[in-house]
């Protein structure tokens, strides 16, 4: 499958470090523009710039929302949403409500979503849901996917990279059975090479989140020789 493949196209190309400064971001958005990536993954307070600095070249720019925690108020997570909306994101990479979920409290975690959903839906961006797997148990994990699709979300998404694990094939296989083949699967978390990435979209991934993309490119040149 690696032959014929533009690994690149499914990378969201990523920065989300506390301490990523403007020129990172800078840096960031211009090797997504020198390799193809499909996006570039940035806090919300950066989205303003990778927009600017993106502008004409068609890599999306994701925003993530509730992060790194998810554990924000609906309110405040649809305030950062619009807020990022309004500086240029085209995707949003939101942190469902984990301990709501724990709690079972399953109308508020499928809300929570849905309200991100709507405004994002509305001026035609997408939704990613992460999950953050490391955190769930197999049960919870199918559960947290179910209710990110009933929510209408675009995409489910393994984790964070702040937590305590980060994306594994296995989770990854699990998830695709859970939403089917219509709906997105993100894998993020710990990808470094392209091996690991080739492996995730073996498993049924439609979108790679690494803050490792231009290694992962280089590794699938040389894997072709
Ligand atoms: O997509 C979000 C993650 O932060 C990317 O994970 P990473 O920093 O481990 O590559």
């Amino acid at each position: 499958m690696g032959d014929h493949i533009d690994i690149a196209k499914y990378i969201d190309h990523t920065n989300l470090k506390p301490y990523a400064t403007a020129e990172d971001v800078v840096k960031l958005c211009e090797e997504a523009k020198e390799y193809g990536f499909y996006a570039v993954c940035v806090n919300p307070y950066r989205v303003k710039l990778a927009k600017e600095t993106l502008m004409g070249s068609g890599v999306k720019v994701a925003s993530v929302i509730g992060f790194p925690l998810g554990a924000t108020p609906t309110e405040v997570k649809v305030f950062e949403a619009k807020r990022a909306l309004d500086d240029g994101a085209d995707e949003l990479d939101m942190v469902l409500n984990i301990g709501a979920l724990k709690d079972k409290d399953y109308e508020y975690v499928k809300r929570d979503i849905a309200e991100v959903v709507k405004v994002a839906h509305e001026r035609g961006a997408l939704v990613k849901v992460i999950i953050e797997t490391c955190y769930l148990t197999e049960e919870e994990k199918v559960k947290a996917c179910e209710l990110a699709k009933e929510a209408g979300a675009d995409f489910v998404k393994t984790s964070t990279g702040f937590g305590s694990g980060g994306a594994t094939v296995e989770d990854v296989k699990l998830m695709r059975k859970v939403v089917g083949e219509e709906m997105g699967v993100k894998a993020a978390g710990g990808i470094r090479t392209y091996e690991q990435a080739l492996a995730m979209i073996e498993a049924g991934a439609t979108r790679i989140g690494t803050s490792s993309g231009v290694k992962i490119v280089e590794g699938a040149k040389n894997a072709r020789g």
